[in-house]
């Protein structure tokens, strides 16, 4: 199976390294910068966004889409606000469509799956989403992930083709599942920064997670999602671990917020994508249709419009006492 991936960043090529590590086939990454190209050709190295990093020989980079249609199947790593355009120029037809961006579309609320499915209609559609920093992937650390496909025979042989002794998708059927723990944990992970810069400690931190986790299933149950499938790695184990690292881009994001830094400094000029702060509005609104409560993502939204992080605080604790279960 040939693979392409569709995004130049960190993940983009921790992944292709990951199909290159998998199998014996050329793996082809288009990337949207040219400097990106021509440094992976000419150095197999992607200085920009995954430095000091040697990729395969058998990963070749291009500036053009129209090259990933000699593919069998293609991994969809640009950020979610940009899958759309990225789909609709490059016109796949029917490739099999792995999505492993992690978001909202902001406007439309949609999953990136429901995305890929309104732009590419032929295509079959999976999630590859999980507890993985590009960095650690590429440097071939043992890491395991959720591959979601409806299809259990495209399933199968999307995961014999990616797996190697670092890397073990662990198979399910539940796409929409894979795809909320992703995006959700995105906007929590923001909040524990902001727990971290506020300095509130580490019984808050575990709390935040906690709560995050049940808002995080909430909105998953009200969307489709399994339990199981939020409670696995695409779910909490992505949350635990981007909650606790300031390897986390969302969670830096929100170590910078709760210092009370404002966000448009804090995101302005940077090149690197913090899905947290594009989809926590797009997030609250979809909850808000849902009829679901998420506290923890509305004083995100609130942080990244300014509010004072003392003031969003002290509301989430002023919160009326409840039962645990809910
Ligand atoms: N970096 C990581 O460790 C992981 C990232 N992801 C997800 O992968 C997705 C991509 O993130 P990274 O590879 O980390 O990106 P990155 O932060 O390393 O790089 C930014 C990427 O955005 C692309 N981009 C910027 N403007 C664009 C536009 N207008 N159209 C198309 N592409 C544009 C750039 O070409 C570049 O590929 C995100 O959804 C992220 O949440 C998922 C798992 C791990
Ligand atoms: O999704 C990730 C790890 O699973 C990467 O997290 P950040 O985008 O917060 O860096």
């Amino acid at each position: 199976m040939r693979i392409g991936v569709i995004g130049g960043g960190a993940w983009g090529t921790a992944l292709a390294q990951v199909a290159a590590r998998g199998g014996a086939e050329p793996v082809t990454l288009w990337a949207r910068e040219l400097e990106v190209v021509a440094s992976i050709n000419a150095e197999r190295v992607n200085h920009a966004f995954l430095p000091r990093v040697e990729l395969a020989q058998s990963i070749r980079a291009t500036g053009e889409l129209s090259e990933l249609r000699a593919c069998d199947a293609l991994l969809v790593v640009a950020p979610a606000q940009h899958v759309r355009s990225v789909l609709t120029q490059a016109a796949v037809g029917s490739t099999p469509l792995v999505l492993c961006a992690k978001g909202i579309e902001a406007g439309s609320k949609m999953l990136v799956g429901e995305v890929a499915r309104a732009v590419c209609g032929q295509a079959p559609v999976a999630v590859l989403s999980g507890p993985t920093f590009a960095h650690e992937v590429a440097a071939g650390l043992p890491t395991a992930v959720t591959l979601a496909c409806e299809d259990a025979g495209l399933r199968a042989r999307l995961g014999a083709r990616l797996a190697s002794r670092s890397f073990r998708p662990y198979a399910s059927d539940d796409v929409a599942g894979a795809e909320i723990g992703g995006a959700v944990k995105n906007v929590l992970a923001v909040a524990c920064g902001v727990v971290e810069g506020a300095g509130l400690g580490q019984n808050a931190r575990a709390a935040l997670i906690a709560r995050g986790f049940a808002e995080m299933t909430r909105f998953g149950r009200a969307r489709g999602a399994r339990a199981e499938t939020l409670a696995g790695l695409s779910g909490l184990g992505d949350l635990v671990l981007t909650c606790s690292s300031t390897s986390s881009r969302n969670f830096s994001l929100g170590v910078g917020l709760g210092q009370g830094r404002a966000a448009a400094e804090l995101l302005a000029d940077r090149r690197t994508v913090a899905e947290g702060a594009f989809t926590a509005p797009v997030l609250a609104e979809a909850a808000r249709d849902a009829g679901v409560e998420m506290p923890v993502t509305d004083a995100v939204v609130r942080l990244l419009e300014g509010a004072e992080p003392g003031a969003v605080i002290a509301d989430l604790l002023a919160r009326p006492l409840r039962d645990e279960g809910h």
